[in-house]
């Protein structure tokens, strides 16, 4: 095949103007190249080699998608698709990268409106799959548009139908099953999250066993494009390097002993959806190799297979290590570290966020009685200021374990405190799994592990006095302003009233259960 010494303007190759137009951007002649034949069956392509060009092109002829090189000389892609957005707002817009340049990119996102982002090296059919979508978004976009001039033309059935695919987009996005108290530190979390769930970008999860890595993972899925393709776990402690190596990428019958079948890999299986590895910083070098190649050639060889096949997945990884310092120490792979890490979201345990002890204790508390056949139930006066006093080392499966012992142990429907183990109704928990001998939190920035230690002092105190306010404030040399302000911060603010309490203030609002989730 021969390249046009110009990359500039090597113009459209199909002939069919009614097919949806493509714009590519990109200095590379061979990539350009490579993106055209792949996109040219469906599509009416255009090519530019810089930005000044594709303005030239944009300027002269209207274009469906604009699929743009991160890194040109002179403009880069994102800069290049700010200006595209402010002059043809209705073209869909597309980045395409290497990884390092994802904290760039994540920069621009708002500012550009990128509808995808690609990494390199791409796939055919994911890249297919891409434009495919973009083209979608762009006709649904033009129907909201036509539906928006007919409703203020007041037309009352459109009307309903749009507030219908509204309802259904709202429904679709999963962050709201993340139970948190209002202002939690998951807020961020979750937010940072929603945003970049709508990119194909490697996202690491950070976080001890049990604060909830797998269902932050799920509702990444759930909000991003590949919602309507598979979700599949696979924790990496749980097997051996070859066992996991054949369960990820799949084997051929007779690839080694006891392989009396082909099988197909989790990859595969996968296709067109996203892979969950948990704890991958359990990982051995060997492996990391592996999976580093899969990650960066877009395929997979099945154990014993002569091919290699190729995979569309998105990555999430998660682990309960620092692995940045297992980077450091030169026990886990640094190539490997920014395949998976293009964002990392850090979700701290259950202690450091004492405020979303209530709420998630409530939401579980309907949760696993609906599953054991016993729905209605609720926490007696003693039991949730009992679960607030605990630091829960194992996280939220500790919790819910907790929970559910105490469901089966009593015949009530009000969960009375007397049916929590010893460990939680004494307040004594094992080691935590980052904290340090004296119990203080071992991670967190000073200000992180200051609010964790205040929010234990306070924590303690209101079991003291028996959630005594006046009492407590004494105790601790506060105002009882300065004491619920304190109380509000860390979600203390919802202790149920107790009899022999003194009075609730009137002017406090009183607490109340959630909604069964
Ligand atoms: N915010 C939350 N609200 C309700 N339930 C939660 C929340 N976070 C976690 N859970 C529940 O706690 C349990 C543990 O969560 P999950 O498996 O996601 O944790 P993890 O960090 O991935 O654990 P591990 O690293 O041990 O695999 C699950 O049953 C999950 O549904």
């Amino acid at each position: 095949m021969t390249l046009p010494s110009d990359p500039a303007t090597f113009a459209t190759s199909a002939t069919d103007i009614d097919l949806p137009s493509v714009l590519l951007v990109d200095d590379e002649p061979r990539s350009l190249d490579a993106m055209r034949r792949t996109l040219e069956e469906d599509f009416r392509v255009l090519s530019a080699g810089s930005a000044a060009e594709a303005r030239r092109l944009l300027a002269s002829e209207p274009v469906d998608v604009i699929l743009c090189d991160q890194r040109m000389p002179g403009q880069s892609g994102v800069d290049f698709l700010k200006v595209a957005r402010q002059q043809w707002p209705e073209a869909v817009r597309i980045v395409i990268s290497g990884y390092t340049d994802s904290e760039d990119i994540i920069a621009g996102i708002n500012d550009a409106g990128i509808f995808q982002y690609l990494l390199k090296p791409w796939v055919p059919d994911h890249l297919l799959a891409t434009v495919r979508q973009a083209v979608e978004a762009r006709a649904l976009r033009h129907g909201l548009d036509r539906l928006e001039l007919d409703l203020r033309a007041g037309n009352p059935a459109l009307r309903a139908r749009r507030a219908e695919r509204q309802r259904e987009v709202r429904e679709s996005f999963d962050f709201q099953r993340i139970e948190r108290a209002p202002g939690s530190p998951l807020d961020g979390i979750c937010d940072l999250a929603a945003r970049v769930a709508h990119y194909d970008l490697p996202v690491l999860v950070l976080g001890e066993s049990g604060t909830g890595k797998e269902l932050l993972a799920r509702a990444i899925h759930v909000a991003s494009p590949r919602a309507a393709g598979p979700f599949v776990v696979e924790n990496c402690a749980a097997l051996a390097d070859t066992l996991l190596e054949s369960e990820l990428f799949g084997h051929k019958r007779g690839a080694f002993t006891g392989a009396f079948e082909d099988h197909v890999g989790l990859f595969q299986r996968a296709h067109g959806g996203t892979v969950f590895l948990d704890e991958i910083g359990e990982t051995s070098p060997a492996f990391q190799v592996k999976l580093l190649r899969v990650l960066q050639e877009g395929e997979v060889r099945p154990v014993g297979a002569a091919r290699a096949v190729p995979v569309d997945v998105r990555v999430v990884a998660a682990t309960h290590r620092q692995l940045a310092d297992e980077v450091r120490a030169g026990r886990f792979r640094q190539d490997l570290y920014y395949r998976i890490a293009g964002v990392t979201l850090q979700v701290p345990p259950l202690r450091e966020r004492p405020g979303d002890i209530a709420p998630i204790a409530i939401r579980l508390l309907h949760a696993v009685g609906t599953e054991l056949g016993r729905s209605g139930l609720s926490f007696g006066p003693d039991a949730l200021a009992c679960l607030l006093a605990y630091p829960w080392p194992g996280n939220i499966r500790e919790l819910r374990n907790e929970i559910a012992r105490a469901i089966a142990l009593s015949d009530a429907d009000t969960i009375d405190a007397t049916a929590f183990s010893p460990a939680v109704l004494h307040g004594q928990a094992g080691p935590s799994q980052a904290s340090r001998a004296d119990g203080l939190p071992a991670v967190g920035t000073l200000q992180e592990r200051l609010d964790a230690i205040e929010a234990r002092l306070l924590r303690e105190a209101l079991l003291r006095q028996r959630w005594n306010r006046t009492r407590v404030a004494d105790e601790l040399g506060l105002s009882r302003v300065g004491l619920r302000a304190k109380m509000l911060r860390f979600g203390l603010g919802d202790k149920p009233a107790r009899a022999g309490d003194e009075p609730a203030d009137p002017h406090e609002a009183q607490p109340s259960e959630g909604p069964a989730p």
